[in-house]
């Protein structure tokens, strides 16, 4: 097929969904991913978690491991502040662009910003790069087998501060064992795991939010 999925998902957002109206982006995106075709947006039961912790802890900088589409991240950028910003990892370039385009048709272009590259190489350049001292918020939904490399990487280049709070997907499916076992373990982070399912199917999922603490 010519177009990729993400590029179809683009598509029917710019088809159905009113510009600078983000839950009429999401909206979109979900029926759009519940009907024709799957795909690895956090959706709409998860979303909802994901909408209450980014409420509950009201960041001002927040960081998102892992864009695709960009669905999380108009998810969360709707809920901040003026003046907050988030700032996205993405690998995939073609991902990226397709993010940033759905960005934009929800209006939210100017808090958000998307890097392109790999986490383990990006991460040490954030504070130099954006002139940021620590992140209140960091949404990790990447490869799974990086969440606890990247998460010990956030410690080591000093991004995190007492109070911030990482929130992980798919720590069920498909699963990031290490990455669970260290944050139930370690004397460092406040564990909590939100039982859901797998977006738009039945299968059981769940998300990880962890406290750090010093
Ligand atoms: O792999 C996932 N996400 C990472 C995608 C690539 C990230 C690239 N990148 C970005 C920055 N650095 C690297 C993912 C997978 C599934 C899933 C669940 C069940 C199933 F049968 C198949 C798939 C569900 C999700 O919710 C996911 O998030
Ligand atoms: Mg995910």
């Amino acid at each position: 097929s010519g177009t990729s999925r993400p590029v179809r998902i683009l598509h029917h957002v710019q088809k159905v969904a009113q510009y600078g109206d983000a839950q009429s982006v999401l909206s979109a995106v979900d029926s759009y991913c519940s009907k024709i075709e799957w795909a690895m947006n956090v959706g709409d039961l998860k979303g909802q978690i994901l909408d209450a912790v980014v409420l509950e802890t009201r960041p001002h900088y927040v960081l998102e491991l892992g864009t695709y589409c960009g669905y999380s991240t108009v998810r969360i950028a709707r809920l901040l502040p003026p003046g907050a910003r988030l700032f996205s990892i993405e690998m995939n370039p073609q991902y990226a662009q397709v993010a940033r385009e759905i960005i934009q048709h929800a209006g939210l272009d100017a808090k958000v910003d998307i890097l392109v590259g790999c986490t383990s190489d990006l991460i040490p350049q954030l504070k130099k790069k954006l002139d940021i001292e620590k992140f209140d918020f960091v949404f990790i939904d990447h490869w799974k087998v990086s969440y606890l490399r990247d998460t010990k990487l956030l410690e080591e280049c000093d991004l995190l501060r007492p109070g911030s709070v990482l929130l992980a997907d798919n720590v069920t499916c498909p699963g990031a064992p290490d990455y669970l076992h260290y944050m139930r373990t370690s004397p460092r982070y406040e564990s909590q795991y939100f039982p859901s399912r797998l977006e738009y199917l039945q299968v059981e999922d769940g998300m990880e939010k962890s406290v750090f603490l010093a």
